[in-house]
């Protein structure tokens, strides 16, 4: 038998192994993806961080979809966001302290935060040197082995006190922007063949501004911009205990594993396009529509085209509308309406009106398609979350789709650490182990020579 008839045989099995009755989950009791039958979360923990509101819980045990709410630290954030904006500065700084203390930020602790994080963005030479070498086309996949590869820079790698844990925090945060922008430099370099750009972080910029000009170089971006990239940092700096990346990173942390190894298991979980590569799957998606419906106005061909995904007959032929739906939000998501806001404004300053306008359509269009569509098997409430309009944003800035989930783990580092310390210091903490209930029917061994 060769490698590949071998291969065969144990792809063929997954069809059976893996085969296990959804009727078995509710007989059982068991909770299909940790959610209960009404599609609220199965409760897996306590948290002080951030919170994440779809619905209330009526007396009867129903829940009432009601407009989303996201609280970090229990601010809301649309008061944050409205807050900074009304005092006309960037936001991204204070989100860090806020996860991180507790605390909106005093005036000196918001300026000793900018300069320290400002500070800490520079490679040291070895790590630039390295990162530059790391092969391959998913920057994703080059963030996470990045992060792996700081372990061996940090001369405490393993040790888990409070103070090492906000250093290597700080640290994580503060590089994340520089080791992403200088992977897309790699890319362009040796996929596209373009010059290799290797830029200093500045003193004296914001980490959206940083960003920016790492990524694009001097004079190559407007205050919009740079703006708008602060928005999208503070709206997906942080989300709850439960979101799959941030879940990742506790029960790994659980373990009293290192720094590195658990916010590696969390740029993997965010990788997945029904987390946060959604956004990327959200531009194609856009893209397919641009090509397949001759008018963008047609509120019927947007339809037809949505309907067609559904029935598993355009774009992935997956059957999803990415950008739709979420675990936890019903009627709004509200990081959606605070992004599209914005990207109206810049819609308007980069002459991109028309597909704004398209994605608007889709938008007014997406859920009553669902619902017409799904009938009475899926949950009564959908809406767009916050990938619909990321993507969007970022292409409009000028950044291209490599960097658009990386761009939220850049975000949501800050929510990742400020979990992995609550997880590893609340006092009556413990080891993350659920169970899984076993479904197979026992065999016995059969000697080699009477196998059939
Ligand atoms: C930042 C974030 O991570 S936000 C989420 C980003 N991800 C996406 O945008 C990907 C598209 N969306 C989805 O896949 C889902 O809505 C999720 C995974 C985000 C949330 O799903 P859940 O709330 O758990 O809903 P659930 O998985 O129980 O789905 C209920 C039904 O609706 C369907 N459904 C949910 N969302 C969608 C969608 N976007 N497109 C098509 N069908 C969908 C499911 O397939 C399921 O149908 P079924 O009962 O026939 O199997
Ligand atoms: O909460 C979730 O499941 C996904 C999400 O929106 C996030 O992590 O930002």
């Amino acid at each position: 038998m060769n490698n590949e008839e071998l291969t065969q045989i144990l792809s063929d099995s997954i069809a059976f192994t893996s085969n296990i009755d959804k009727n078995l989950f509710t007989k059982m009791g068991v909770k299909r993806g940790l959610r209960n039958e009404d599609h609220s979360g199965v409760l897996a923990g306590l948290t002080r961080i951030g919170d994440v509101v779809g619905y209330e819980r009526q007396e009867d045990g129903s829940l009432k979809p009601i407009p989303g709410k996201l609280y970090y630290r229990g601010l809301d954030v649309e008061e944050l966001v409205a807050g900074i904006q009304k005092e006309n500065r960037l936001g991204f700084e204070e989100t860090i302290f806020l996860l991180l203390s507790g605390r909106l930020p005093l005036k000196e602790e918001l300026e000793a935060t900018k300069s320290l994080i400002a500070e800490t963005m520079p490679l040291n030479h070895m790590a630039t040197m390295n990162i530059l070498a790391l092969q391959g086309k998913n920057i994703m996949n080059i963030l996470a082995r990045s992060v792996l590869e700081l372990y061996c820079y940090d001369e405490n790698p393993d040790d888990i006190s409070p103070n090492n844990l906000i250093h290597q925090s700080i640290n994580l945060i503060a590089k994340f922007p520089t080791i992403i922008a200088y992977a897309y430099q790699v890319l362009r370099h040796d996929v596209r063949g373009r010059s290799l750009h290797v830029r200093l972080p500045h003193p004296e910029k914001s980490v959206a501004e940083n960003f920016l000009f790492m990524m694009k170089g001097p004079n190559k971006y407007t205050e919009l911009d740079i703006k708008i990239l602060d928005l999208a940092l503070i709206l997906h700096a942080e989300h709850g205990g439960g979101n799959n990346s941030t879940f990742s990173v506790r029960v790994t942390s659980s373990t009293e594993t290192d720094t590195y190894s658990a916010i590696a298991a969390g740029i993997g979980s965010l990788k997945g396009p029904l987390h946060g590569g959604a956004n990327v799957k959200v531009m194609g998606m856009l893209e397919d529509m641009k090509k397949n419906i001759s008018d963008w106005e047609d509120a019927n061909q947007v339809d037809e085209y949505l309907r067609k995904i559904l029935r598993k007959e355009a774009f992935d032929k997956t059957g999803l509308i990415y950008g739709l739906g979420h675990a936890v939000y019903t009627i709004s998501d509200p990081r959606t309406g605070l992004l599209k806001e914005m990207a109206r404004d810049l819609a308007k300053e980069k002459g991109r009106e028309k597909e704004f306008a398209l994605m608007e359509l889709i938008e007014n269009r997406i859920v009553e398609v669902f619902r017409e569509s799904k009938k009475s098997n899926a949950k009564a409430n959908v809406c767009v979350n916050v990938d619909f309009y990321s993507g969007f944003v970022y292409d409009a800035i000028g950044l291209p789709t490599e960097v658009f989930t990386p761009l939220f783990a850049m975000a949501r580092i800050v929510g990742w650490s400020a979990h992995r310390i609550e997880e590893m210091n609340f006092s009556s903490k413990r080891l993350i182990r659920p169970a899984y209930k076993n479904v197979r029917e026992l065999q016995g061994f059969i000697p080699i020579n009477e196998r059939k």
